[in-house]
């Protein structure tokens, strides 16, 4: 929710939305499609709201007839009229009071839903998007557009919708009924209607732009203090409090000012409001009290014009601040329709292939790979190898060499900027991305467990698998010990409000995921951090295991595993430069005996882990 540095805070500020120029109607139109599933709520939403405003127009007409019935009978004991006009206004008030509700209840749900779908539909897409997308949007703000965005569509859509109908319906019903109870006084009214106006619409403006300013302040204080309490660590090792107490304290008082400045600005709206008001109600007692003495109205009829009067007042203010709401929802809208329009930069074929029988074999053909455009230089350069089913390939290199990169290619999480990349000969643009990764299988060197029980966390990896083939899987990863030993079993909790498991723990389950998927294809990077030996000799038992007949991809680590490999990559700048088992490549020299001299041999000599 927080907008992190270097974001716009109006992004990820609910008031960012606020203050946002309307987008073009378009944007309207798109919700209302979003709207169509639910017009017969719509409709029925809009007559109860024209039924319940209609009747709002008739109880200050009645009111003046009430005053007439009593104020001008006085000494008269016939209460048959005066009791009459109340028992109207009691049923007008029933009325109104159960179609107003019927009304709001109609339009919130109509609200609720069009939201809910909209929602469902922005995250569903959201998943759809790649790792490129991801990488150029934060977080804080795709879940504000998901949040404090469609939450702003959510008022417009059930409040400001009803009160849209309802306040038109007054506004020109109030109007006429003023003309028609007096000509004379409507004229003196309106002509101080337009001067309220314009003050309302000045002044609101310059709040607004002081709520933008105050709101973009608070999210920037917000920024510093997430990073602080994220990083919090750091944060005390460095002793840096004083630091951040000092960002997070100048955004709050920027915010404080801005504060201060919009509440000298309401004030002033709020006098000047009241004594317009007033003065328009004193101005139009005397001119009525006027008619009155001379016999041109009664007063009944001045209170009932004094009631339209107020009613079209409140209108007027009320209508100003729809329009308001009306520019934020088309503002927040835009945004969210912007992440529905986001196009997937792993477009699928017309009639993409299935892969029914994989065997596992990845060839990379003149495979060249840059992240950025074409000016960029090439990440991964002219690679040309292929691997055969059921292989170990070790990726070795120096840092920043690019075997995660290469590894991500063969998921598809980017495609190839040149080459071809294929699985059993199929170039793997032209495979459904769907097919393609339920048979490449993922094991991070940091594994995600979602919160929810250990059970569903490796049925992460097929979903619909019973339990004897988690427990199998389990078994297979060796995780089942350990979590048999908790009370709950399988059923355990972990993440955030569950129980946290160690990291060599983690990676276990991960492996038993892996195992319960069953991929041709397995792509895994070492962990670099260092496992207690026991641990790590369960982990890499368990990986064994796993790549048993696949093809496996592995960023190694540890010299066991490069070891075990048929095949050692090495790779350098984005180049493989050299190939072959470890042998033969400690025989022809080169880089790769430089990193097994430097970093592979102390673990050799006792150090368990390398860089
Ligand atoms: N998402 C990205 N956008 C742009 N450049 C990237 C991205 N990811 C990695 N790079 C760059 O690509 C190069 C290769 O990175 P990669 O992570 O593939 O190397 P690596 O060999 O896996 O390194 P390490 O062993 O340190 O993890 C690096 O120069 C890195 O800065």
């Amino acid at each position: 929710m927080y907008s992190r540095p270097g974001s716009a805070p109006s992004s990820s500020s609910p008031s960012g939305t606020a203050a946002r120029p309307p987008r073009d109607f378009s944007q309207l139109r798109r919700l209302v499609q979003f709207a169509r599933p639910y017009l017969p709520l719509l409709a029925l939403g809009i007559v109860c709201t024209l039924i319940s405003s209609g009747l709002n127009l008739i109880f200050p007409g009645l009111f003046g007839k009430l005053i007439d019935a009593s104020f001008l009978k006085v000494g008269s004991t016939d209460t048959g009229p005066l009791d009459r006009i109340v028992i109207e206004l009691l049923g007008i008030f029933a009325l109104s009071a159960v179609f107003g509700a019927a009304q709001s209840y109609l339009l919130s749900r109509m609200g609720a839903s069009v939201v809910a779908d909209l929602r469902r539909a922005v995250f569903s897409h959201l998943l759809t998007l790649s790792p490129r997308f991801f990488a150029s949007h934060k977080t804080g703000d795709l879940t504000s557009r998901l949040t404090a965005d469609v939450g702003t569509v959510q008022t417009v859509v059930s409040t400001a919708l009803a009160q849209l109908f309802s306040q038109t319906v007054t506004l020109v019903g109030g109007v006429a009924l003023l003309f028609l109870t007096s000509a004379r006084l409507s004229v003196v009214t309106l002509a101080v209607i337009p001067v309220i106006i314009i003050t309302a619409i000045t002044i609101g403006r310059r709040i607004r732009k002081i709520s933008r300013q105050v709101q973009d302040a608070i999210a920037a204080a917000n920024a510093s203090a997430e990073e602080a309490i994220v990083g919090v660590r750091v944060v005390q090792s460095f002793t840096a409090e004083d630091q951040e107490r000092g960002r997070y304290g100048s955004g709050i008082a920027a915010s404080f000012r801005a504060a201060l400045n919009r509440a000298q600005l309401q004030a002033l709206m709020a006098g000047v409001m009241s004594f317009l008001t007033f003065g328009a109600l004193a101005l139009v007692l005397w001119y009525g009290g006027r008619q009155v003495m001379s016999g041109a109205i009664t007063p009944g009829k001045l209170v009932s014009f004094l009631f339209y009067a107020l009613q079209v007042g409140i209108t007027v203010a009320s209508l100003t601040g729809i329009f308001n709401q009306f520019q934020e929802a088309l503002g927040a809208s835009g945004r969210i329709f912007e992440l529905l329009d986001e196009q997937s930069d792993l477009p699928e074929v017309a009639a993409p292939k299935r892969l029914d029988s994989v065997q596992g074999r990845v060839s990379f053909q003149n495979v060249s790979f840059r992240y950025g455009d074409r000016g960029d230089s090439a990440t991964l350069e002219n690679l040309n190898f292929e691997v055969q089913p059921g292989q170990l390939v070790a990726l070795v290199g120096p840092s920043g060499a690019g075997k995660s990169t290469l590894v991500s290619l063969i998921p598809r999480f980017y495609d190839v900027s040149s080459g071809t990349l294929s699985i059993d000969g199929q170039d793997v643009r032209e495979l459904s991305l769907h097919a393609l990764r339920a048979n490449v299988g993922l094991v991070p060197q940091e594994t995600l467990l979602f919160s929810g029980t250990i059970e569903e966390n490796i049925l992460y990896g097929r979903p619909g698998a019973s339990t004897e083939e988690v427990q199998a899987a389990a078994r297979a990863a060796n995780a089942h010990e350990f979590i048999a030993g908790f009370p709950d079993g399988y059923t355990t909790l972990v993440g955030e409000k569950g129980i946290k498991l160690s990291g060599g723990q983690r990676q276990r389950v991960a492996i038993a995921r892996a195992i319960l998927k069953n991929p041709r294809i397995l792509l895994l990077d070492e962990a670099t951090s260092a496992l207690d030996s026991e641990s790590e000799a369960l982990v890499q038992d368990a990986l064994e295991r796993l790549m048993v007949g696949r093809t496996s991809f592995v960023i190694a680590h540890r010299l066991s595993t490069i070891r075990n490999a048929g095949r050692i990559l090495v790779l350098e700048a984005g180049r493989v430069i050299q190939d072959g088992t470890h042998e033969e490549l400690m025989a022809s020299g080169g880089l790769y005996r430089d990193l097994y001299e430097m970093q592979f041999r102390r673990e050799q000599d006792g150090v368990a882990e390398i860089a």
